[in-house]
């Protein structure tokens, strides 16, 4: 057991910590973990992977360990964290048993924990032995899915397409790139395809910033999914364009890329800073601005309004498991109000025959269709303009009965599937 194999174990166990009971996303958890720095790449990779897998399969996991504790009394929250990264190893991560037992004993020890060795070892010891077996009988999607979201999935889409989500939730997304120019040409330099759409993708793993193309910011990292909504402005060369929840700027700089004359709002300045970050990586310009879009009011109307509304991101699962971790129907409720009062905002920005695009990254109607059907129900001036199949690659089956585009994570599977999206186009009255 080196000290690196064993620092990458404590900061996954930091990490998963601060996940599950400081309720912090994995990213920031990830960004503000001051050991990680000192671990090479591949060690941090290991890391990251460790507790995603921790946070993809909790459900499995709690389960495994149930049926091998040897005591059914309850664990105390630091020891079971160790197993659950003890068991991911073994189970998910084929980790060999000797190293992913020990190393979860020797952290039990560092952590002042040594009462729990004995329990730790045989735990793991019993997993080690006996668990792909058991999780082979397991309802791997159900048991990983909180009860919360599999019932608002199942009322909204049914149980065969709630189990294609839940099961593309399980395996981790692939890398999905916007190219400036020539996707095909990026493709092949990238050992990746071209999707209908027109997204390079990639098989997920290794350092973005060390691939081709990184350095004269010749793409960018996108999901095919969240690509979708700039493309449907059509035409957008030499128009204004608000993009008023903007950063971290994947969709500017598609729009900045197009020709559009974009000014891009946040709320957050840490966030913007992103922005501006990602632009000058593209060698991409936009006006930026720290601002509340829903107040903000301009000197002049836009030719268009992207509105990529703050959201549960629970369309986004394969790539952030810990999304299931963090989110809860309070929070979708409270969210839905905050895009309401977005939405009403950003008609009264766009000018008449202007185009206005609504987007969020949830899977749940409350942030999409629902939201466009209230706006529409108050009377809002503004008609939806459908979205037709030919402006998503020949794709019918990611567009709903409104024409608005529906995306489902179970979708496009025997491309590496796609995260879940809503998007509505709408058209201001004239
Ligand atoms: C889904 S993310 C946007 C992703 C971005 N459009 C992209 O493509 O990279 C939502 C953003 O909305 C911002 N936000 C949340 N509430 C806001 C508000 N009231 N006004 C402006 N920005 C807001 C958040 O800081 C966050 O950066």
């Amino acid at each position: 057991m080196t000290d690196a194999s064993l620092a990458a174990r404590g900061a996954a166990l930091d990490l998963l910590e601060t996940v599950l009971r400081k309720k912090i996303p994995l990213d920031d958890a990830f960004d503000a973990h001051e050991g990680l720095d000192a671990l090479e790449p591949r060690d941090r990779g290991f890391v990251r992977l460790m507790v995603a897998t921790v946070l993809r399969r909790l459900g499995q996991i709690d389960a495994l360990i149930t049926e091998t504790l040897t005591k059914p009394d309850p664990i105390k929250a630091g020891v079971l964290d160790i197993l659950r990264l003890g068991a991911a190893q073994l189970v998910f991560l084929d980790t060999p048993a000797h190293a992913a037992v020990d190393t979860s004993v020797a952290i039990a020890e560092q952590r002042g924990l040594q009462h729990y060795k004995g329990l730790i070892n045989a735990v793991l010891r019993r997993v080690s032995r006996e668990g792909a077996d058991i999780v082979k009988k397991q309802d791997a999607g159900r048991l990983n899915t909180p009860d919360w979201l599999w019932l608002a999935w199942r009322t909204a889409y049914g149980t065969p397409r709630t189990r294609g989500i839940v099961e593309a939730n399980l395996v981790e997304a692939p890398l999905d790139l916007t190219a400036k120019s020539n996707p095909h040409e990026w493709a092949t330099k990238l050992d990746g395809t071209v999707l209908p759409t027109g997204t390079v993708r990639r098989a997920s793993g290794g350092q973005v910033s060390e691939l081709p193309g990184y350095d004269d910011g010749a793409w960018w990292v996108q999901d095919a999914a969240a690509a979708l909504p700039a493309k449907l402005f059509g035409d957008i060369a030499g128009k204004t364009v608000y993009d008023l929840c903007a950063a971290p700027g994947g969709k500017t700089a598609q729009l900045a890329a197009a020709g559009a004359k974009v000014t891009s709002l946040d709320r957050s300045e840490r966030r913007l800073r992103r922005l501006t970050a990602n632009l000058e990586r593209l060698n991409l310009w936009a006006d930026t601005l720290t601002a509340d879009a829903a107040t903000w009011k301009p000197d002049e109307l836009a030719d268009a309004v992207l509105l990529d509304a703050p959201c549960s991101a629970t369309g986004a699962i394969r790539r952030h498991p810990d999304i299931m971790r963090l989110k809860s129907q309070e929070d979708v409720t409270k969210l839905a109000g905050a895009q309401r009062r977005l939405l009403a905002h950003a008609v009264d920005l766009v000018k008449p025959g202007g185009t206005l695009i609504y987007c969020t990254c949830s899977l749940q109607p409350e942030e999409g269709e629902q939201r466009i059907a209230h706006l529409l129900s108050t009377g809002a001036q503004v008609d939806r303009s459908p979205v037709t199949p030919d402006e998503l690659g020949g794709l019918s089956e990611l567009i709903n009965e409104n024409g608005e585009v529906r995306t489902l994570p179970g979708q496009l599977a025997e491309l590496g599937g796609i995260d879940g999206f809503f998007i509505a186009r709408l058209v201001k009255r004239t």
